[in-house]
């Protein structure tokens, strides 16, 4: 709409200068305030140096911590300049007669005058209604009530640079344009913020209650990477008091996805949130620096074909190795083995000081599983350590005031029964020797004992038993079948020799570190939100809530791009049972926001013709685009130049991000060097190692793609054919839906059959 025929134009555009001054008013007072707490700072630096006051130090430290809100709300309100809300919701309490304005943004900013707030934070309760209600009547929830409003009026405003564009009203049909606006948008390096087209079935992951564990299943682009982000964002400011940023954590698949989030973070205001990956968290845990082999690898044997590979055969056993080391049947085997553990652990002993029984054994034992069988086994053994030690000092000085005594009284009639002389002074010297001597030896028997006692418990390195357990047959067969037993046995001396462990072997050390030792509390957090969750093993997520002691997860995935599916959750059954004891809500996300339907219906092809069943494909927003091209190549010289040539294509049709994606690593890395060498063009190839980067045309395997986007994507397989598999027909799925606009798959002749038979025609060389 043309801005002369909006009607409310011009008094909207008074409102944003009004609250654009305001804030430039309400930015004016951070800074003087900040101004006085350096000064204060200062000051109180001077004091300490002078006289070691404990005042200044605790102002240095109230000043410090209100200088870091300052700064991060001065931040925050100087975004804010350029669009200070994006939106309007008009309404009227049910119990009121008051119409209300509500202007919606990234800020709360309250005009302390009029008493009425200028912005209202998007994460606010009343929010809500922006985003789930339709005009008329609607409700919101807030400190657990339930509030009835009506609701007269939506309005998005497009605001560029402290300047109203355009604004539009809105009900929930007509939002769609706002959305395909936003969605029309290029890529960047970097995810967006989406506060002003949050759809109705995000804001309900987005708001859902903290303490009840939640799993999102949503298909590839439905948003969940963002919603993750945004709900951390929500729960921040809405349980402000109870959690602080820190006390949540977000686990994402590699470094490179890290980067990827790391912009929209402080956008929200959840900059100071933990970011990790599962590898490096459980590396924490363990708080070693173990050497973990690279699993990348394990998947790379597993999609490689032809020479050098696999056979069938084996890929089969690797895939039941890692499957079995994070099965909950491991979780059952570790219970029994510390079990057994445990009851051999207190020794077929009385405790005794200097001969003298101080503590039977069974009392000793039930000191062990009873008294402290609250605490993880080694730490029962330092409160018995520290009682044992308590008790012994008690009882040696009871000994040492009888051998006192004893030695008095003998001294005492010898000079009674003998006359003074040189002969009584020997006699009562070589007494006085003797007690001495006594005496010695209690102490040192005293000393010796607690550690002589706990020196019959051995107290092995939780790595150590781990790989004992995992070489013992009659263990393993307890869980496993002898010829299964024998490779899990080989693969852990394998690992061993290489002073290495793998990512399957995180979950069964942290637990047995948390059974044995406890992890240290300082790498624990309170709210865990898990990103591309359907890698991750039931085992592993139980691991994760047994060791940090917490409900409040977020678990965000979508299976039909589980492409580490040969270690990780079938169906979210397994954990809604296995580790939440139907305790969990389970949402769906079936909008896909990413794509174009044109490329969207040929990915959800791909899972048709895929052995993959009951999979939930998705439903494209409504936004059309060209049809993707099948180009297919005798040799792969012309596929190299027909990638080139594509990739020139899309740059002159204004698409900035492009990826070529490969099925395997040394695909990438081959086809990334016979671009340069036959096409000079610029492309950054990625890998594992990668964490970071900023250019805008980029070769990598499809695995690191996964949450990735890019206005272009050309999928490629020249020596890596995307075969039948459910493997390769993920690893193709996740590939084609990471394009936002353009599509292209450049192909050997047949090398992905998938798509012969989706019907989907090349166009030739
Ligand atoms: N409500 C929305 N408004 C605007 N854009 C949206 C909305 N929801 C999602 N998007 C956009 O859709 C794209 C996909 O989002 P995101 O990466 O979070 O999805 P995902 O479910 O994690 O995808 P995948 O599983 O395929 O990695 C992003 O560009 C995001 O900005």
């Amino acid at each position: 709409m043309e801005q002369n025929i909006l009607p409310d134009f011009q008094e909207e555009t008074e409102r944003l200068a009004q609250t654009r001054s305001y804030l430039d008013a309400t930015i004016a007072l951070v800074v003087d305030k900040r101004l006085k707490f350096k000064s204060d700072m200062k000051d109180a630096y001077k004091e300490l140096d002078d006289m070691d006051s404990s005042l200044s130090y605790a102002s240095i430290l109230l000043n410090a911590k209100l200088l870091d809100d300052l700064e991060a709300n001065f931040t925050f309100l100087k975004n804010a300049r350029k669009a200070p809300y994006f939106a309007r919701i008009d309404l009227r309490q049910e119990d009121k007669d008051r119409r209300e304005k509500l202007y919606l943004g990234k800020i709360s900013l309250f005009d302390d005058s009029m008493e009425t707030p200028m912005v209202v934070d998007w994460r606010a309760p009343i929010a809500s209604v922006y985003y789930d209600g339709r005009l008329g009547k609607a409700s919101y929830k807030a400190h657990g009530k339930e509030y009835a409003i009506e609701l007269f009026l939506k309005r998005q405003y497009t605001i560029l640079e402290g300047e109203l564009k355009s604004y539009m009203d809105v009900d929930v049909s007509m939002s769609d344009t706002f959305l395909q606006a936003s969605l029309e948008n290029h890529a960047s390096e970097k995810l967006k913020d989406i506060v002003s087209t949050i759809q109705a079935e995000q804001n309900d992951i987005i708001r859902a209650p903290i303490h009840r564990p939640l799993i999102v299943q949503g298909v590839a682009g439905s948003g969940k990477t963002t919603i993750a982000l945004h709900r951390i964002a929500y729960l921040i400011y809405t349980y402000a008091a109870s959690f602080r940023p820190e006390d949540f954590m977000i686990i994402a698949p590699n470094s490179l996805f890290l980067d990827y989030i790391s912009g929209v973070l402080p956008e929200l205001g959840a900059d100071q949130v933990k970011q990790t990956t599962y590898g490096d968290l459980m590396l924490g845990f363990l708080g070693k620096r173990l050497k973990i082999a690279p699993h990348q690898d394990k998947l790379a044997k597993l999609v490689r074909r032809g020479k050098g590979s696999l056979s069938v055969e084996e890929k089969e056993t690797l895939v039941q190795v890692s499957a079995l080391k994070n099965s909950m049947d491991m979780r059952s085997l570790l219970d029994v083995y510390l079990e057994e553990k445990a009851q051999g652990m207190i020794p077929d002993e009385d405790y005794t000081v200097a001969g003298k029984v101080l503590f039977k054994k069974e009392y000793l034992f039930s000191l062990f599983h009873e008294s402290y069988g609250y605490l993880p086994l080694y730490r029962r053994l330092d409160s018995m350590k520290k009682y044992l030690q308590k008790f012994t000092r008690e009882e040696v000085k009871k000994m040492e005031s009888r051998v006192n005594l004893s030695y008095e009284s003998k001294m005492a009639s010898l000079r009674i029964l003998e006359a003074p002389g040189e002969e009584r002074r020997q006699k009562l010297l070589a007494l006085m020797a003797e007690r001495d001597q006594r005496l010695k030896e209690i102490q040192a028997e005293g000393k010796n004992a607690v550690n002589r006692y706990l020196a019959m418990i051995p107290r092995e390195e939780p790595l150590t038993l781990y790989r004992r357990l995992m070489e013992d047959e009659s263990w393993l067969t307890r869980i496993m079948d002898e010829t299964l037993a024998q490779e899990v046995i080989l693969n852990t001396m394998a690992l061993a020799k290489a002073k290495q462990v793998e990512l399957e072997d995180l979950a069964p050390l942290v637990y047995l570190k948390e059974k044995l030792e406890g992890l240290p509390e300082a790498v624990k957090v309170k709210n865990v939100v898990i990103d591309e969750a359907q890698d991750f093993s039931t085992f592993q997520i139980w691991v994760l809530r047994e060791v940090l002691h917490t409900e409040r997860f977020t678990i965000l995935g979508d299976l039909s791009q589980g492409i580490h599916m040969y270690r990780a959750v079938k169906s979210w059954e397994e954990l809604l049972t296995g580790v939440f004891q139907e305790e969990a809500t389970l949402l769906t996300l079936e909008q896909s926001y990413r794509t174009t339907i044109e490329i969207m219906n040929l990915a959800n092809e791909v899972l048709r013709q895929s052995p993959m069943k009951e999979l939930t494909l998705a439903t494209p927003v409504v936004r059309h685009g060209e049809a993707p091209q099948l180009l297919s190549y005798g040799e792969t010289k012309a596929l190299v130049l027909g990638l080139a040539k594509s990739i020139e294509a899309f740059a002159e049709e204004g698409y900035t991000t492009q990826a070529v994606i490969t099925k395997s690593v040394e695909e990438a890395q081959r086809l990334h060097g016979l671009l340069l060498k036959e096409c000079r063009l610029p492309v950054a190839l990625l890998s594992d190692q990668t964490s970071h980067f900023q250019e805008k045309i980029v070769i990598l395997p499809a695995h690191l793609a996964k949450g990735l986007e890019f206005d272009a994507v050309l999928v490629a397989a020249d020596d890596d054919t995307f075969g039948l598999s459910e493997l390769d027909a993920k690893l193709l799925y996740v590939a084609m839906t990471r394009a936002l606009h353009r599509l292209s798959l450049h192909i050997r002749e047949g090398a992905v059959p998938l798509l012969d038979q989706a019907g989907f025609s090349s166009i030739g060389e």
